[in-house]
C-alpha cells in the first residue's frame, strides 16, 4: 500500500519584510498564494529503514540524505508518535528548487500528510501545523493552500478570501538562490535605515477577495526584490522582457530567483510564456492558474 499527496508551489503576491530580529528571522507580513504547479510525494512502508528518491528536471539538486524536509518531516511525525519512520519518500517535483517557490516546504507538507495517512496516525490539524512550523516559515502554508495572510515569520496564518482566478507565468532561472543569503542581502541593503514593521496592504487584499486581477497587479510588493536582484542583476531582464509582453505585473517570486507574471487571462498568459521563451532570459516558462488547493492526498 502507498499514499501519494499532491501539494502546490507559492507565489508571495505582498512580501512586507520588518528588520532582522534577535534570532534572526524576520517579522513578515506574506501574503501567500498556492498556484498550480505540484509535487507528488508518495509515501511506501520501507520495512528495512527510511529511504528517499526523487525524479524530476531539477532532481539532481535535491539532498537524499536526513537533511532534505521531507525525510525530516517523516522523522518528526515518527517521533511524536513513538513509531520508526520505516517508510519510503518518493519525490516527484515539478517545482523549481531553490527557486523562491516553496518547492522544499511542499515536499514536508507533502510527506506529514502522507505519512499520517499511511500510520494511521491521524493526527490533528494543529498539530500537523505545529510540525510544519518547526519544519520551515513556508511549510504550513504548503499544507493549507489557498490564500494566507502570514504573520511572525511567515508560520502564523490567516486563511484569505479569493473571489476568483488569475492567471500566472512563472520564468524558472538557471540555478537557484539560497534564502537565508537573500534575507542577509536585504540586511545589507536596509542597513542603517529604519525599516518600517511590515504590515498587510488593505488594498491588496480587497483585489484577492474580488478576484481583480488589475488590481491585484497594481498592489504587488516584495520588500526581496530589491536583494534578489542585487545577487542576480540579470533578473531585471527577465522581469522587463515579461512587462513588455503583456503582462499586468512582473514580480521576483518570494527569495528568487523565479520570476512571476500576473496576466488578465490564458491567451495573455500563453503569449508572455512564450515571449519569455524566446528571449533567452530564462531556463523555461510556465503558465498556471490560481489559488490551488492545499496538500491533498491522492490515492
Ligand atoms: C522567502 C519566503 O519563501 C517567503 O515566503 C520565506 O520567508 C522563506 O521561508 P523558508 O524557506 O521556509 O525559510 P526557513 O526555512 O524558515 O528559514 C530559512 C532562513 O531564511 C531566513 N528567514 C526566513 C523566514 C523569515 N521570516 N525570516 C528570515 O530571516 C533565515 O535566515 C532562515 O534561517
Ligand atoms: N525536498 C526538498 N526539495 C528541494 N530542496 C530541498 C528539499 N529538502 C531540502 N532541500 C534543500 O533546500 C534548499 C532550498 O530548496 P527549496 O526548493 O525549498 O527552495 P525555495 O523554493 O527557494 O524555498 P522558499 O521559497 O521556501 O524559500 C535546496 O537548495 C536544498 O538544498
Amino acid at each position: 500500500m502507498s499514499v501519494t499527496v499532491r501539494v502546490p508551489a507559492k507565489v508571495n503576491v505582498q512580501l512586507a519584510v520588518g528588520a532582522a530580529r534577535p534570532d534572526g528571522f524576520h517579522d513578515l507580513a506574506n501574503v501567500f498564494l498556492a498556484v498550480g504547479l505540484y509535487d507528488e510525494v508518495t509515501a511506501t512502508p520501507s520495512p528495512d529503514g527510511p529511504r528517499l528518491t526523487c525524479e524530476g528536471p531539477d532532481a539532481g539538486q535535491v539532498p537524499l540524505d536526513e537533511s532534505n524536509l521531507a525525510a525530516r518531516a517523516a522523522r518528526a511525525l515518527a517521533e511524536r508518535h513513538g513509531l520508526e519512520p520505516a517508510v519510503h519518500l518518493h519525490l516527484a517535483k515539478d517545482i523549481p528548487v531553490a527557486g523562491g517557490m516553496a518547492g522544499g516546504s511542499a515536499d514536508a507538507a507533502g510527506a506529514l500528510v502522507a505519512c499520517d495517512a499511511l500510520w494511521g496516525t491521524r493526527a490533528p490539524r494543529e498539530e500537523l501545523l505545529e510540525i510544519c512550523a518547526e519544519l520551515g516559515s513556508d511549510v504550513p502554508f504548503s499544507l493549507v493552500g489557498g490564500a494566507a495572510l502570514g504573520t511572525g515569520r511567515g508560520e502564523r496564518l490567516r486563511p484569505l478570501e479569493v473571489g476568483g482566478t488569475f492567471h500566472w507565468v512563472f520564468a524558472v532561472a538557471e540555478g537557484g538562490l539560497s534564502t537565508p543569503a537573500v534575507y542577509r542581502e536585504f540586511d545589507r541593503l536596509t542597513e542603517g535605515t529604519d525599516v518600517p514593521g511590515p504590515v498587510a496592504s488593505e488594498a491588496l487584499l480587497s483585489a484577492l477577495a474580488k478576484g481583480d486581477a488589475a488590481a491585484l497587479a497594481a498592489t504587488l510588493t516584495n520588500d526581496l526584490q530589491p536583494a534578489a536582484l542585487s545577487l542576480r542583476p540579470a533578473l531585471a531582464d527577465t522581469l522587463e522582457a515579461g512587462r513588455t509582453a503583456g503582462a499586468l505585473a512582473a514580480l521576483v517570486s518570494g527569495s528568487g530567483p523565479t520570476t512571476a507574471f500576473l496576466a488578465p487571462d490564458a491567451a495573455t498568459a500563453a503569449r508572455v510564456a512564450a515571449a519569455l521563451t524566446a528571449s533567452g532570459t530564462c531556463r523555461t516558462a510556465r503558465t498556471t492558474t490560481a489559488p490551488a488547493p492545499g496538500a491533498t492526498v491522492l490515492s
